[in-house]
């Protein structure tokens, strides 16, 4: 057995606050924070080496597949330090893995709030890129002591002594501080630990006052219910206590409490700077929320610990079950989702063409897949998704103000003015790409905000661009236009008025509500264009002719036309094998499956997304590229 748990004065609820150290790792995203908790894991022997597995805690199979981390999470190691000052001193580590992507900022702002320092990850051969900026500026806005980390030596390409000097531009400090590792062979990672418990401070709470502990993270798990991950603060939370949620006055039942090391490991209570896990029984993922101060009902804390800010939506799409009986089933896995996931929003909504759904409110396409994905996989549910929009907010000449996070809300009437929402949007690329990038963002309606050289050869860009311009393909383009050297971050600013305007799309005549978008005026008719000669290549023939329409208002700017045809798939099967007829048959049955009546043609799901791939809107016709 590996020495998961430390008995004694390591046992959680018994630990001394001096001794524990909780941190986290972040970094761009591939910069190898999974790879480098990975060998975290083995060299504490929290993990038996014979069950260790690539990104053992990239628990979901999503993560897995793609490679990228989701959600966070916190594994509790014990280490001694190995070697130089202290040598002998042994502590308790909670490490919180986070997530990259930008659409998961908000992921690593909650991990961040229960620790009190980061290691700051930075690839050696691709050096600091947008993200390695945004999350060390979250870290430091939090307090956080960082640790600056050069990972891949290994890699022959690897130049550490460059991004050494790069870092300690950055941060401060001396290039020889930044610790330099190999997540992959695991070199420098015990120096790396031994650092950790150095330089990181203990966590300071009151042990004798009542106790209060922050939920970082809830998670609605098939066979046990609602877990939720917590910090505590201050006090200590027993396994026999009953706890109050601060936010509801509800109180629950405690029927387990633990720690993560790596898979849940029951404990007798948790105390002062500990972080790990509570089950209530609560069925409804609603009452124990993320933010939420958890007290005990006995002996209540007056006053809520600063919870987290809820994350804004940027993007909303509609989710509609192809087969209209199982929305129930729908909503009932949204709401499990939910629990894991402040930033998913949803209402029911009502379609024309696609009957009920719900609208549903994103952090930004990655995001949008995933709960798809989600959706699909985990919960067994077919789905159509819309085309994703930004919210916008238009006031009528009456200076009636509307929200519209659905285009066929868009008012008809006459309309004062419309705000579309900006982000301030972070470029960093080499040299070289500069009028590449520049080019981009100009043909995205960017204003330059300002320019810095970072070192010789990397420049940062500074951009504030309408959201709805980067959400969908602007990141491909970048990547491509600058051979995937510049990477990017952005955060929403305001608002911005902007000359915008709501196409329709008609199918045989009729209106889609699902297809309507709004865009920006000078791009609308491009936009029609291309959607309707897109349309026209992904729903299939039908047996009358389907005219497509693009419009705005009533003045038609586009039009394609689907000519009839019969599709007998039989045709080619002569004589009267009739196994083989059924299996045609049945396989067309297949192909239809993700095919949605709209009005009397049939549309295929890849359709309602057609917006989404890369030449439309961007002022360029089909074909044209
Ligand atoms: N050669 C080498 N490759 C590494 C090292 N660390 C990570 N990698 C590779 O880099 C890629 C990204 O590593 P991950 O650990 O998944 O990166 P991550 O930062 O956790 O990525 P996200 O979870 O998506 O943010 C993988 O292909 C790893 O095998 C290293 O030290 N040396």
């Amino acid at each position: 057995m590996p020495p998961t748990l430390d008995s004694g004065a390591n046992a959680p609820g018994s630990t001394d606050p001096e001794r524990i150290r909780n941190f986290c790792i972040i970094a761009h995203i591939d910069h190898g924070k999974s790879t480098l908790a990975d060998r975290m894991l083995q060299l504490t022997g929290v993990v038996d080496p014979r069950q260790m597995r690539a990104q053992y805690l990239d628990r979901m199979d999503i993560e897995r597949e793609r490679g990228i981390t989701i959600k966070s999470q916190a594994v509790r190691m014990p280490w001694t330090i190995r070697e130089g000052d202290r040598t002998g001193e042994s502590a308790v580590l909670n490490m919180i893995d986070t997530p990259g992507h930008v659409d998961f900022t908000y992921e690593v702002s909650r991990s961040l709030a229960a620790c009190e320092g980061a290691v700051l990850l930075v690839d050696a051969a691709q050096g600091i890129e947008a993200q390695t900026l945004a999350n060390l500026y979250l870290a430091l806005e939090n307090d956080l002591h960082v640790i600056p980390v050069l990972n891949k030596i290994d890699l022959p390409a690897a130049q550490p002594e460059k991004y050494a000097e790069e870092l300690a531009h950055l941060i401060g400090g001396d290039p020889a501080d930044c610790i330099r590792v190999s997540g992959k062979t695991g070199e420098g990672v015990p120096y790396l630990l031994d650092e950790i418990v150095r330089q990181f401070k203990p966590p300071v709470g009151d042990a004798a006052a009542p106790a209060r502990a922050m939920i970082f993270d809830s998670v609605y798990d098939v066979y046990r219910g609602v877990v939720t991950y917590v910090r505590v603060i201050d006090g200590r939370i027993s396994a026999r206590d009953r706890i109050k949620m601060m936010s509801t006055a509800a109180v629950h039942e405690l029927l387990e409490i633990g720690v993560i090391s790596p898979e849940m490991v029951k404990a007798d209570a948790l105390g002062v700077g500990e972080v790990g896990y509570l089950i209530t029984g609560v069925k409804d993922v609603r009452q124990s929320r993320v933010g939420d101060t958890i007290t005990i009902n006995t002996r209540p804390a007056k006053e809520v610990l600063g919870g987290y800010k809820d994350p804004k939506p940027m993007v909303y799409s509609g989710l509609y079950p192809i087969d209209g009986s199982d929305y129930p089933n729908l909503r009932e896995a949204l709401d499990k989702l939910k629990l894991n996931d402040a930033a998913l929003d949803y209402e029911p909504e009502t379609s024309g063409a696609l009957g009920f759904g719900f609208r549903c409110g994103f952090l930004g396409l990655l995001h949008l897949e995933i709960i798809r994905e989600r959706l699909e996989r985990e919960y067994n549910l077919d789905l159509i998704s819309t085309a994703p929009n930004v919210v916008y907010r238009a006031i009528t000449e009456d200076g009636e103000e509307i929200v519209v996070t659905n285009p066929s809300e868009y008012p008809t009437g006459k309309i004062a003015e419309v705000y579309e929402p900006v982000v301030r949007a972070t470029v960093l690329t080499p040299n070289d790409y500069v009028g590449a990038v520049m080019e981009l963002c100009q043909g995205r309606r960017g204003t330059l905000l300002g320019m810095d050289y970072l070192s010789a050869d990397r420049v940062e860009l500074r951009y504030t661009l309408p959201l709805a311009e980067i959400i969908f393909d602007f990141f491909d383009q970048l990547k491509s236009r600058t051979k995937g050297y510049a990477s990017l971050d952005y955060e929403p600013t305001t608002e911005q008025a902007s000359d915008l305007v709501k196409v329709d799309i008609l199918l045989h005549g009729e209106p889609v509500d699902a297809f309507s978008a709004i865009v920006h005026k000078d791009k609308a008719y491009n936009y029609g264009v291309t959607i309707a000669a897109k349309l026209r290549n992904l729903i299939p023939r039908q047996q009358f002719e389907v005219p497509i329409q693009a419009a705005i208002g009533s003045r038609v700017i586009a039009r394609e036309t689907i000519r009839a045809i019969r599709k007998d798939v039989l045709a080619k099967c002569y004589g009267g094998d009739i196994s083989r007829k059924r299996k045609l048959l049945e396989k067309q049955k297949e192909g239809k499956k993700r095919m949605k009546m709209v009005g009397r043609v049939e549309v295929p799901q890849e359709a309602f997304i057609a917006a989404l791939s890369s030449d439309s809107g961007d002022g360029k016709a089909p074909g044209k590229k």
